[in-house]
């Protein structure tokens, strides 16, 4: 293991954004119940079922693109709507209009409360930066860049693969593993030579699908178990962890170096 914590064949990090680098995966949540109890108030009467912001948000739509999660959580609602097209206006009764309301809501937010990325995260970036290591940015956002910027974090990565690239290309979006494949192919590396990041289980389970070197998993609110689940290799509730476990292991291993044989490592 290095001291980033991580086995020593990675060559590149892949980095999820929200929720990860930035504390935006709450706003991303509040954003999306706001807009799906509007619909659902609006469709069934006041005795409407509200979205769980948690376990639904967690099973149909932390990590996926914008349409997708508009699609996934309403199918499992079994409710069908048109695609629509990416100008209907916000609140449109279709996938599109709906995932407008929703990034109408998000930025809202973000104009009021500001974006603050994880000082754990920043720390782990550089680190990361300065043991020579490739990184990589791959968000299923279309703000992606703009969120990047406001905390002035853009120039530090090598590759970024957000909503807009994948759109453009075609990529699908987590849980297929295609985003991240298309930055590990950018940076020249072997997926086996990467780690991933990840917050959300649509990330991990692109993690695994797609045969990563190394998944970690990050766990802000208390689903470390789900994570494991779903393929993490290591779960941290902040990237400072792995460079305190990183210092701890080259001690050790420092300490059995210097050891005069026979004698035993003590843990
Ligand atoms: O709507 P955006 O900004 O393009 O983001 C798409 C998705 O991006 C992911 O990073 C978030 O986990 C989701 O909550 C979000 O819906």
């Amino acid at each position: 293991m290095t001291n980033l914590g991580l086995p020593d064949s990675i060559r590149a990090c892949l980095f999820d954004l929200d929720g990860v680098l930035t504390r935006t995966a709450v706003v991303h949540a509040a954003a999306w119940k706001e807009m799906f109890d509007a619909y659902l108030r609006g469709r069934d009467g006041p005795g409407f079922r509200p979205f769980d912001p948690v376990a639904e948000y967690d099973a149909y739509v932390d990590g996926r693109p914008r349409a997708d999660g508009v699609r996934t959580f309403l199918a499992a609602r079994d409710i069908r709507l048109p695609e629509g097209t990416p100008d209907d206006p916000p609140g449109a009764e279709t996938v599109n209009g709906l995932g407008n309301r929703k990034n109408e809501l998000l930025l809202e937010k973000i104009r009021t409360d500001g974006v603050e990325a994880y000082d754990g995260s920043l720390r782990y970036l550089r680190a990361v930066r300065e043991a020579g290591l490739y990184t990589a940015v791959v968000s299923s956002s279309a703000n992606c860049r703009d969120i990047l910027a406001s905390v002035g974090i853009e120039d530090r990565f090598d590759v970024r693969i957000d909503g807009i690239v994948a759109r453009e290309r075609g990529l699908p979006g987590k849980p297929r593993p295609d985003t991240f494949l298309a930055a590990a192919r950018e940076l020249g590396v072997e997926a086996g030579e990467s780690a991933v990041f990840e917050d959300a289980l649509a990330g991990m389970d692109a993690g695994r699908s797609g045969h990563f070197g190394y998944v970690v998993g990050i766990d802000r609110t208390g689903q470390a178990d789900a994570l494991r689940a779903h393929g993490a290799d290591a779960v941290v509730q902040d990237l400072r962890e792995l460079l305190e476990d990183g210092a701890a292991q080259q001690a050790r291993q420092v300490r059995q170096k210097q050891q005069v044989p026979g004698q035993e490592e003590r843990p």
